[in-house]
């Protein structure tokens, strides 16, 4: 099997070889590799993450859904939880984007928790990106719902990583988007409405 280290550069090495050809939508181009390898990077520095598994999913989230990786490669070379997680993370492209989206905001909250904490990655280092830079083409309005989003898919995952938490808390509230706080009563709290302006209510939180 090999040691922790041993794993976590296998799955690295061979995410590297999946996404060679990739680059981020960032008008430097940057290697799309540095995405992956920062999610991983935030678990095990910002959440304290030690589960490999979990780190392994972080740096192996995009290869099925970004390039020609099959999930039985990703069980045989790394085994079925890790598989799981990613499965977990990976949306279907088949099916439109609109739906995709809205997939992620109902499926966050009962998804396990390795995979919560690989989507409060991906979501924090995406939004940081987009802080950053944001990627050729996009207005400031389809970033702005592209934050919107993200508030939702990632009120569904928390309870699982108070500092990954608290760090998406403080990037929405910079955004004008205010939302109830982590808890089992997060969705009794009227005093943070309207954050979604009128849009959809707050969504996923039935009876997880
Ligand atoms: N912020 C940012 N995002 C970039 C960049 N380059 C690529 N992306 C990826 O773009 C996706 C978000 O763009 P969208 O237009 O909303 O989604 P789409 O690619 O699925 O159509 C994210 O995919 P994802 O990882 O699957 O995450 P998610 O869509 O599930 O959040 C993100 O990782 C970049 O330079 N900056
Ligand atoms: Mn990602």
């Amino acid at each position: 099997m090999g040691s922790d280290a041993a794993r976590l550069l296998d799955a690295a090495d061979f995410a590297a070889g999946k996404h060679k050809e990739q680059r981020r939508k960032d008008p430097e181009g940057t290697p799309f590799i540095n995405h992956p390898i920062a999610v991983a990077r935030i678990l095990a520095s910002e959440a304290g993450v030690t589960d490999i598994v979990v780190l392994q999913a972080a740096l192996l989230h995009d290869t099925v859904e970004d390039t020609d990786t099959a999930f039985s490669e990703i069980e045989e070379r790394f085994g079925e939880e890790v598989r799981r997680v990613v499965e977990e993370v990976t949306d279907d492209k088949a099916l439109p984007k609109a739906e995709r989206k809205r997939l992620q905001i109902e499926r966050a909250p009962a998804s396990s928790p390795r995979a919560k904490l690989v989507k409060l990655a991906d979501k924090l280092h995406n939004l940081r990106d987009l802080n950053r830079c944001a990627p050729q083409g996009w207005s400031p309005q389809r970033v702005q719902e592209y934050f919107q989003w993200a508030a939702r898919v990632v009120a569904g995952l928390r309870g699982t990583s108070p500092p990954l938490e608290a760090a998406l808390q403080r990037l929405f509230e910079e955004r004008g988007l205010a939302s109830a706080p982590p808890g089992p009563d997060a969705d009794t709290g009227t005093e943070t409405g309207g954050a979604w302006e009128g849009r959809a209510p707050r969504v996923g939180r039935g009876g997880q």
